[in-house]
């Protein structure tokens, strides 16, 4: 068996980390001959929680899981750190935008940043799932120079996923077989849901829908607000979506795509027109493939001026929480 990755999940005593991390020791990550030793960070209120996490892991007696580090010290947890799955921090709650967590989540993100350029292992790879996802992805890249740039991605599998989801309820057509729909820009309600590039059991999905209006108006709506409508029915924040999701990803990002199959993922823009003209340095959901342990954004789709409008107005929600979380660091 080969040397265990060391996989890291902040927020751990939370709901999304109580899902995520027995998927992570189940394989549903990393691939099931893959063992793990799971780094599980949370803050001093949460400890006995997370010890309590730690010593369910135990019990469950996965048979690829190497070891548990449970801590609230933030050094110690991304020692040696492979894979860092940010997911600590506070939920919106019912009626909220996910940027009015800014404030606070914000501060956790340039704090963790340095602790995860000076210890974790070179070529770690980051997932930030804690929202504002794109933004907090930003300033824990900003501030941590070291880490290429390339190696800090935020989570918009779970939109994606909703995506197929939702083409999959309306048309019959196993979720299996729905392809690349893309989730554009930011991880709100902003986000531009876009089908003109996916399939359905084989078929463009506009022809087996068969019903653009739906397309462009309650489905976009529906996928956009699908986090606030868990919430209203939960009175809780999507946590098993999201803990599948966060497995999706970085599942994709180290063992790559399958073949003929994209992805959504935030990256940091190049800019230019391999970015679709967004922004170089902004933090935006992209469809991407991946192979070797990197994503390169799709190449050479066409954006007609609908979805141009829409992918310009998610950009400048982006550039507007950049320049908020600015201010408040600058603050601070
Ligand atoms: N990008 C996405 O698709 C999604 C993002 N989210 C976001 O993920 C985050 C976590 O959600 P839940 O697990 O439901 O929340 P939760 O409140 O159940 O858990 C968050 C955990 O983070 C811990 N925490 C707070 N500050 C911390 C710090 N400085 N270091 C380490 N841990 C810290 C808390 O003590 C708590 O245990 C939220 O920001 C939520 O909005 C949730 C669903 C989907
Ligand atoms: O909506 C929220 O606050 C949690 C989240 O990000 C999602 O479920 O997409």
């Amino acid at each position: 068996m080969a040397a265990p990755v060391h996989v890291m999940i902040t927020g751990a005593a939370g709901q999304i980390g109580y899902a995520l991390a027995p998927m992570v020791c189940r394989g549903a990550m990393l691939g099931p001959d893959v063992p793990v030793v799971l780094h599980l960070l949370d803050i001093p209120p949460a400890e006995t929680a997370l010890k309590g996490v730690a010593m369910e892991l135990v019990d469950a007696a996965y048979p690829l899981l190497k070891g548990i580090v449970a801590t609230t010290d933030v050094a110690e947890a991304c020692k040696g750190v492979d894979v860092a799955v940010m997911v600590g921090g506070f939920p919106r709650g019912p009626g909220m935008e996910r940027k009015e967590v800014m404030g606070k989540n914000v501060a956790i993100y340039k704090g963790q940043a340095s602790a995860l350029e000076e210890h974790a292992n070179p070529g770690c790879k980051v997932l930030v799932v804690a929202n504002p996802a794109n933004t907090n992805a930003l300033i824990l890249s900003n501030y941590a120079p070291k880490i290429p740039k390339e190696n800090v991605t935020c989570l918009t599998r779970l939109d994606h996923n909703r995506a197929l989801g939702q083409v999959s309820e309306k048309t019959g057509v196993p979720v299996s077989d729905v392809k690349n729909c893309i989730i554009w820009g930011n991880h709100s309600s902003t986000q531009y849901p876009d089908v003109n590039h996916g399939t359905a059991g084989g078929k463009p999905i506009r022809e087996a829908i068969g019903d653009d209006a739906y397309l462009d108006g309650e489905f976009i709506a529906t996928v956009q607000q699908r986090g606030a409508a868990i919430i209203a029915a939960r009175k809780l924040s999507s946590a098993l979506s999201a803990a599948s999701s966060v497995c999706d990803h970085i599942r994709d990002w180290v063992n790559g795509t399958p073949p003929g199959t994209w992805v959504s993922m935030g990256v940091v823009s190049p800019g230019g027109e391999a970015a679709y003209g967004v922004e170089e340095g902004l933090m935006y959901s992209f469809p991407v493939t991946c192979v070797d342990g990197k994503w390169s954004i799709v190449q050479g789709l066409t954006i007609d001026e609908r979805s141009r409008a829409l992918m310009d107005a998610t950009a400048a929600e982006l550039k507007e929480e950049k320049a908020m979380a600015e201010e408040l660091i600058a603050a601070m």
